[in-house]
């Protein structure tokens, strides 16, 4: 072909360079995925075939509704060892603009990003790499030389006599060439990339391997009949083969202008129909006379791959769960296996009936949670009888926590030629949405009711979308919110259901402790828990960012409010059942304490409001709690940081701030001992005694600062606290509180502007130690981070090569 071409007007194109980029992490890393390149280019034809047939909805001068198919031929050279792969599509093609940018450049955003990621991953992450990328055309790099694509696109009313064009470059150029087929217009309309195989890749060559292949990823991936050539050797008679129409014929010279065949059985499908008329040749053949005697002929024969009905039409009972993942795969373009899929069929009530498949991906993707408000849902693929519409609910679209799900509806009732146009204004869009977002709740719950195991996993990808939706989705709160699951006091994933159905007798209140980021243990230590957890009430941790804002827009979950037992209002529900005693109790403690409760309230007013007795507190002296409007630790660290740049709240902001009481423990030792010393401070003016009442009020300072750390709100002086428990410290040593430390330091010698010289003797770098000399290099790890860190080494020869041979990936 090089040879043919010789002559054509070459234009030649550098790589736009990411697409060089692109390229060499494609060749470099999927070497042992060399297979894909099949499946890339088959979804590439697929979408060119949708994409003729959307546009001629509109412009029926591009397609005359002959057939639509995708075809592969292997050709071998003729020496036997090398030859070329052929896939050709009769979809929209592509103009010489289009040859350029769209084998020339990347269109898609973000890609420089992902590029220098899956640079820096240095091979280890292409497992990713594969899924989360389309590869497209460039993988035919991973198996050809030199790669051909020929296209043209369809004659229209604007270009009635459009021209053959071909794109060319080798796997190593760094630049492609366009130039317009020497050969003409052989293809029609459509695209035809040949493939001239390496030398390592020549088993694509093989039709049984090819057919493997389709079998394996690509029998989901188009809608369209995918034609192989392939050839048999067949026993006839001699006789006979004079009737046989489809035998003998010779493999025609020059592919491209090759169409498909189909020998086989007739298309009932108008759409998928092969037709080309064979016999021409063959009847004349059959004209003559021949010998009554067995020969052997070549049959050749365009064999479709895909050749059952669409997995979606299919009874579920006879669809295997591997036929559904690698539907799934094909289809979706995502090379993970779904986390479940529900597959129905129904009516819509307006008279449309429909077949479906809903997937739950294992992964939501990355840029979802980036800002989930923002996100559509694009993998809603609405087929009628068949046939690929659209993808663009427009705004019917998903509420935004389902706009990841994946779905397929083919809808029988349809006109073939609805345009997205009229689609928009049709009522069965208007109920899809609501169709599959029943289906998908059911399809969560029923897993929740029947599988434990599968639904832990659906609660690692979903737990915090099955939040979002509670917020986000008032019509089915209920329903989400019963997939949540928290971690309690008591145990993991529990429902609010089950939360409920452990309260105690008279528990009023679904209690919680929310803090952002923090680990559930560790939020089962705060002081807020303490009682609670001791006498045996659960409490929810809240860790989840988006748990608060649930807990906040629910208020109450079957009727019982939620409680924040870091704020005002905890009531354990029992105290009604032991009234009397409980308030003598009470009444008793706060006559008691009330020589402490007074100081301290002056003592403490510039943090808190208020000093009460607390009834949350078991071990701990002291703790700060949130009044009704007031800022739990949590939110008040929300806010600073939101507020770091801006001076928003103003006067409510302040009020916020402060509206905190100081609760006390009465039964704890150090407040039964500063109640005793507030008590012996002398009450009259004259005989104050200036010493000590300092000093009590210092140990106030830190418990107070004590108590603010304890209950996750920051200290608002650290220096000072630290100074503060300084001299409590010295004190309780018995050294010198006013003693000063010896502050005198040795001063830095004079100034040396001087650079050390490049002979200058360098000390010798310091190797660590090793423990026994094998000769191996070692990497030593610090004790303390021998549980975070783990570093495993290989051994490189001389030429950097590894000396264990290991899989590419
Ligand atoms: N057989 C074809 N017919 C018509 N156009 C094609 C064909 N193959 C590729 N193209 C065009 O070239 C573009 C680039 O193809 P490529 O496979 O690299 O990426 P893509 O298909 O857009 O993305 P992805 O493969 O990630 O889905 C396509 O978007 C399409 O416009």
């Amino acid at each position: 072909e090089d040879t043919d071409l010789a002559g054509a007007q070459k234009v030649k194109h550098n790589y736009q360079s990411d697409v060089a980029r692109l390229r060499k992490i494609v060749i470099d890393s999927l070497y042992s995925h060399q297979e894909i390149f099949i499946r890339e280019l088959i979804s590439n034809a697929n979408d060119a075939l949708e994409k003729l047939r959307l546009t001629a909805l509109t412009d029926k001068s591009v397609w005359n509704g002959e057939p639509l198919n995708i075809t592969i031929k292997a050709v071998k050279d003729e020496d036997g060892k090398g030859g070329r792969l052929i896939i050709s599509d009769t979809g929209i093609g592509m103009s010489p603009e289009e040859l350029t940018t769209n084998l020339g450049t990347l269109a898609k955003s973000g890609t420089s990003d992902f590029l220098a990621k899956a640079e820096g991953q240095d091979n280890t992450g292409t497992g990713n790499l594969i899924g989360a990328f389309g590869l497209g055309f460039y993988s035919s790099f991973l198996v050809a030389d030199r790669v051909y694509v020929a296209s043209v696109p369809p004659k229209s009313e604007k270009v009635p006599s459009p021209v053959q064009y071909v794109f060319s470059s080798s796997a190593d150029d760094a630049s492609f060439e366009i130039f317009p087929d020497p050969r003409g217009n052989t293809i029609g309309r459509g695209t035809e990339i040949t493939l001239h195989l390496k030398p390592d890749a020549t088993e694509y060559l093989d039709t049984t391997k090819i057919t493997e292949l389709i079998n394996k990823h690509s029998s989901y991936s188009s809608s369209f009949p995918i034609y192989l050539f392939t050839q048999r050797t067949e026993d006839v008679p001699d006789e006979d083969a004079v009737e046989e129409p489809a035998a003998t014929t010779p493999v025609a010279e020059g592919e491209a202008t090759e169409s498909p065949v189909d020998s086989e059985t007739p298309q009932k499908d108008e759409d998928e129909a092969i037709v080309e008329d064979v016999t021409a040749d063959e009847e004349k053949k059959a004209d003559e006379p021949a010998p009554p005697k067995m020969k052997s002929v070549v049959v050749d024969e365009w064999v479709q791959l895909n050749a059952q009905p669409p997995l979606w039409t299919r009874d579920p009972k006879n669809v295997t769960t591997e036929e559904y993942e690698q539907f799934y795969n094909a289809f979706f373009k995502d090379f993970t296996k779904p986390l479940a899929w529900h597959h129905f069929s129904g009516d819509s009530g307006s008279g449309v009936s429909f077949k479906a498949i809903l997937y739950l991906p294992a992964k939501i993707a990355e840029d979802y949670w980036q800002q989930p408000l923002a996100s559509k849902s694009k993998d809603i693929k609405l087929m009628v009888k068949r046939v690929f519409i659209t993808s663009d609910l427009g705004d019917d679209g998903l509420p935004k926590w389902a706009s990841w799900v994946k779905v397929v509806v083919d809808a029988d009732d349809l006109p073939l030629n609805v345009s997205r146009e009229t689609l928009q204004s049709n009522r069965f869009l208007k109920q899809l949405k609501g169709i599959i977002i029943k289906r998908l709740i059911q399809t969560f719950t029923k897993i929740a009711e029947e599988d434990a195991e599968k639904f832990k996993e659906i609660q690692e990808t979903y737990g915090s979308i099955f939040k979002l939706g509670a917020v986000e989705d008032l019509k089915n709160r209920d329903k989400l919110t019963s997939l949540t699951r928290f971690t309690t006091t008591q145990r993991n994933e529990t429902s609010l259901d089950q939360y409920l159905e452990n309260k105690k007798k008279g528990q009023k209140q679904i209690f919680y402790l929310a803090e952002m980021g923090k680990k559930p243990e560790d939020l089962a230590q705060s002081i807020f828990v303490e009682k609670l957890h001791a006498r045996g009430y659960e409490v929810l941790l809240l860790t989840e960012p988006l748990d608060e804002i649930l807990v906040g827009n629910l208020r109450q979950w079957k009727n019982i409010p939620f409680q924040d037992v870091a704020k005002a209002g905890l009531k354990f529900g029992d105290e009604e059942l032991d009234p009397e005693e409980e308030k003598e109790q009470q009444k008793a403690l706060t006559e008691k304490f009330k020589p402490l409760l007074d100081w301290l309230k002056v003592e403490a007013k510039d943090v808190v409001r208020d000093v009460v007795i607390s009834n949350r507190l078991v071990k701990s002296p002291c703790a700060i709690v949130a009044e009704m409007g007031g800022y739990t630790a949590n939110v008040q660290k929300m806010m600073t940081a939101s507020n770091a740049k801006g001076n928003r709240g103003g006067i409510l902001h302040d009020f916020a701030l402060k509206a905190k009481s100081l609760e006390i423990n009465p039964r704890s030792p150090l407040i039964e001992g500063l109640l005793r010393r507030v008590e012996d401070l002398p009450a009259d003016e004259d005989e104050k005694d200036e010493e000590a009442e300092a000093e009590l009020k210092e140990i106030a300072s830190i418990l107070i600062d004590g108590a603010l750390v304890r209950s996750g709100f920051e200290v608002p002086d650290s220096n000072r606290f630290f100074s503060r428990v300084d001299r409590v410290l010295r004190r309780s040593l018995g050294v010198s509180e006013t003693a000063p430390t010896d502050e005198t330091v040795k001063p830095a010698p004079p100034v040396d502007p001087e650079l050390p010289s490049e002979d200058d003797e360098q000390p010798p770098v310091q190797m660590p130690p090793m423990d026994e000399d094998d000769g191996k290099a070692k990497v030593i790890i610090p004790e303390h981070m021998k549980k975070d860190v783990s570093i495993e080494m290989e051994e490189i020869d001389e030429d950097g090569n590894p000396v264990v041979q290991h899989d590419e990936l």
